[in-house]
């Protein structure tokens, strides 16, 4: 062989190697990736696990379809999701689309009589139909209900203070109860509840309410006894000092939760208002993620950092972190 053939060949040598180095390096990643998730897939088998959708996630097609992927991935590795969906922006296509315009108070919508067919169409014959076809791509896994099947949800109109004065903004409550039954039969079928956040009046029979679909996911959660509330939004989660995006908190307890709702900017207040809400109704483990980065789901709940930031009872005793995995006393139940 030639000096130069030698040379080639030797360098052919080196690139392979290099290569085969490199594959080495991503497969020992991937295995590490899934590897750490095993704590968390132990800890959480059978774990009832609310996921509020919402913002970005339920309007960009890619971030649907991993949406869907991430609840789909839950039920297959044996957590229990229950999906809870609010339709803002669709609603507001809708409305637009037919033609209603709508009366605003104080810079709210006002829900009139026909305002609210719109919704309750778009919600639960619309946004929570699509879901559950988004979800379906993966088995026969997801069911789709209002909150008035089954009297899942019982709201009470509230009047809303706009600038010190009240307002009257229509059709619109606050869930003043939930009877879980319906959500439990279908998973205890083995399926996914897809809910929209539609509640029948309590005082007026056969009338229907829009109620806010955060503080209805944190309802529904303390209701079912769930394990998480996970709520999407469209931010990386709670910062410090707002809006100091270098501040982003891992981990707060309820107490500090309840100190920064003066400080968040205004769309994250009914987030952390629903967590407050769900770890105060014995919720333990409540987490604000980023739904505009795909499976935010899966990075939070299977990761040992997770992405977000999760909100938590006070700590008490010595057990500090509540987030170390297999911390005795927390099993997941045995699931179906
Ligand atoms: N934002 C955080 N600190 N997340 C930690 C998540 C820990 C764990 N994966 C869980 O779901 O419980």
């Amino acid at each position: 062989m030639s000096p130069d053939a030698t040379r080639h060949t030797s360098m052919q040598g080196n690139l392979r190697g290099l290569i085969d180095a490199a594959a080495i390096r991503v497969a020992a990643g991937k295995a590490a990736t899934l590897v750490e998730a095993l704590p968390w897939l132990e800890r959480f088998r059978g774990a009832l696990v609310v996921v509020k959708y919402g913002g970005n996630a339920m309007v960009d097609d890619d971030l649907k379809a991993a949406f869907a992927e991430d609840i789909a991935f839950l039920r297959y590795a044996g957590l229990r999701p229950v999906v809870v969906h609010g339709g803002g922006p669709q609603i507001k296509a809708m409305l637009e689309r037919v033609g209603l315009e709508s009366e605003f108070k104080g810079g709210l919508r006002v829900t009139t009589p026909e305002v609210m067919d719109v919704v309750r169409m778009v919600l639960t014959g619309q946004v929570g139909r699509e879901l559950v076809g988004l979800l379906n791509q993966h088995g026969p896994i997801a069911v789709g209900l209002s909150g008035e099947d089954a009297g899942l949800l019982g709201a009470r109109r509230r009047g809303t203070v706009v600038d010190g004065e009240e307002v009257d903004l229509g059709l619109v409550g606050d869930v003043e109860s939930v009877n879980p039954s319906a959500v439990l039969d279908i998973l205890d079928a083995g399926r996914v509840p897809v809910v929209s956040t539609v509640a029948p009046d309590l005082d007026v029979d056969g009338q229907v309410l829009n109620v806010n679909a955060d503080t209805a996911a944190a309802a529904i959660a303390v209701a079912l006894g769930a394990e998480k509330l996970v709520v999407l939004t469209d931010v990386e989660g709670i910062y410090a000092s707002w809006p100091d995006r270098s501040s982003l908190l891992s981990t707060i307890t309820v107490s500090a939760a309840r100190e920064l709702l003066s400080r968040v900017d205004h769309g994250m207040v009914p987030k952390l208002e629903a967590c407050i809400r769900a770890v105060e109704g014995g919720v333990p483990q409540t987490h604000v993620v980023d739904g505009r980065k795909p499976h935010s789901i899966l990075l939070e709940i299977f990761t040992d950092e997770g992405i977000g930031t999760m909100v938590l009872p006070e700590i008490t005793g010595s057990l500090g972190a509540q987030d170390q995995p297999g911390q005795p006393g927390q099993p997941g139940q045995e699931g179906a």
